[in-house]
């Protein structure tokens, strides 16, 4: 393994079985066989003595001193020091587990976390002691940018690394789901009940808003999202899957022909330094924004998020519900994926679309940028702050 200064080279852990892969194809249409599937988590701290450490892992390599993180802290302080994400991640290894038994796949289900307990290297020596050698990764992130998709493949060659196993076991990953049926599904049944409860209500759809909120990352990053070959725009690939999936979602959620409300995607937990542009605008700014122009209500969709683990719990329902309040509009905020039964289907049937080796033509996909890539292309999200790092489940140069 080696690590390259240009970052087109050295992608590692190519698609052994997929010849094919090696010349280009994005999507694997031949069966493979997999030992395991491995859920990998972001991770969270589960009491107050772990929020330091935590926030190390998350920030490693970027010098950032304890004050600093202790400022970063204060949303993990209120809630006790527990994050609610393994707990969920935790649901949703059972869901998986129960579904795949369900469909009669004989195929364990292992988690491991990129930044807290238990850690993706715990997951590969489980994984090596049961004499595995060959596993499926589906990481509990959507969309395609370095946070969300590359830095998962980069912490999977890093644990293979950390464990002695970069020869001895090949990670494969499951393509970003922005565009799996049962994921947008939740979404749009959140939308849906969430405007004929302010009918309700009585609140006209024109007095309504719908902001779409995702995280916000560095605008670099998301210039660089998504394979270097096709062109999404300044935003990138994760703004245009975004854009997709809440067309997809307004589609669903409102009568052909009726009045449906405006809508938009805004951003949300921003950090960093103010010196560097992140993508705007911020939900806060657009709830100011909205309410002064005189809506009424705003239905808020979590659409970045998987699962209401932090960013949900504080930036959405404390933050934003507070600014909400503030200037007197009435906020509701749908639902996350969680363990939704549509959300856990549509995941096993991307798993049984590696095991199938499923032609891309016939893979179900919610919008136009899908069925997304099975193996990233070089240079896929790259992240040139931080530098070229080794990833499982690239295509080789
Ligand atoms: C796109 C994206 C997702 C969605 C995709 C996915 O789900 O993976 C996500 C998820 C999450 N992010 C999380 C937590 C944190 N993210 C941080 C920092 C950052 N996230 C970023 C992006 C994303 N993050 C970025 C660009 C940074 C700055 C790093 C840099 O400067 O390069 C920091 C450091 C402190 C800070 O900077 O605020 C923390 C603590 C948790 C756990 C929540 C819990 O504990 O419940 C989850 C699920
Ligand atoms: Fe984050």
């Amino acid at each position: 393994m080696s690590a390259s200064p240009d970052g087109a080279a050295a992608e590692v852990r190519v698609l052994a079985a997929s010849p094919a892969a090696a010349g280009g194809p994005e999507h694997v249409e031949e069966p493979v066989r997999y030992d395991a599937l491995l859920l990998a988590g972001f991770g969270g701290p589960e009491g107050q003595d772990d929020v330091i450490p935590f926030l190390r892992n998350v920030t490693r390599g970027r010098g950032i001193p304890d004050e600093r993180l202790e400022e970063v802290a204060h949303h993990y302080r209120h809630f006790g020091g527990v994050s609610p994400i393994n707990a969920q991640n935790r649901e949703l290894k059972a869901a998986l587990e129960a579904e795949l038994a369900r469909r009669d796949i004989d195929l364990p289900v292992l988690w491991g976390n990129r930044n807290w307990d238990p850690y993706l290297r715990e997951a590969l020596q489980d994984a090596r002691d049961r004499g595995y050698s060959r596993l499926l990764a589906l990481a509990t992130s959507a969309y395609s940018s370095y946070s969300s998709c590359r830095q998962y493949r980069e912490d999977l060659a890093l644990a293979l690394d950390e464990t002695g196993l970069m020869d001895g076991m090949q990670i494969d990953k499951i393509r970003q789901f922005f565009d799996s049926p049962g994921f947008v599904q939740p979404f749009l049944e959140g939308v849906r009940t969430a405007l004929a409860g302010l009918a309700e209500r009585g609140i006209a759809v024109a007095d309504t808003r719908v902001l779409f909120s995702t995280h916000s990352i560095p605008s670099v990053d998301a210039e660089k999202s998504g394979p270097r070959d096709r062109d999404f725009g300044p935003g990138g690939a994760y703004e245009a899957q975004h854009l997709a999936v809440a067309e997809v979602v307004m589609a669903g959620a409102t009568e052909p022909g009726a009045e449906a409300p405006a809508w938009r995607l805004v951003y949300q937990s921003r950090s960093g330094p103010p010196s560097m542009p992140w993508l705007e605008p911020d939900i806060n700014d657009v709830i100011a924004e909205i309410a002064a122009d005189g809506a009424k209500a705003v239905v808020i969709v979590p659409l970045g998020f998987v699962s209401d683990h932090m960013e949900v719990m504080w930036d959405l329902d404390t933050e934003a519900m507070e600014t909400a309040q503030e200037h007197g509009i009435v906020a509701v905020r749908t639902p996350t994926p969680g363990v939704d039964p549509a959300y856990v289907s549509g995941l096993v049937d991307l798993v049984i679309e590696r095991l199938a080796g499923t032609p891309a033509a016939e893979r179900a996909a919610a919008t136009a940028l899908g069925p997304w890539y099975d193996v990233c292309r070089p240079g896929c999200c790259e992240n040139t702050r931080l530098g070229f790092k080794p990833a499982v489940s690239g295509i080789a140069p």
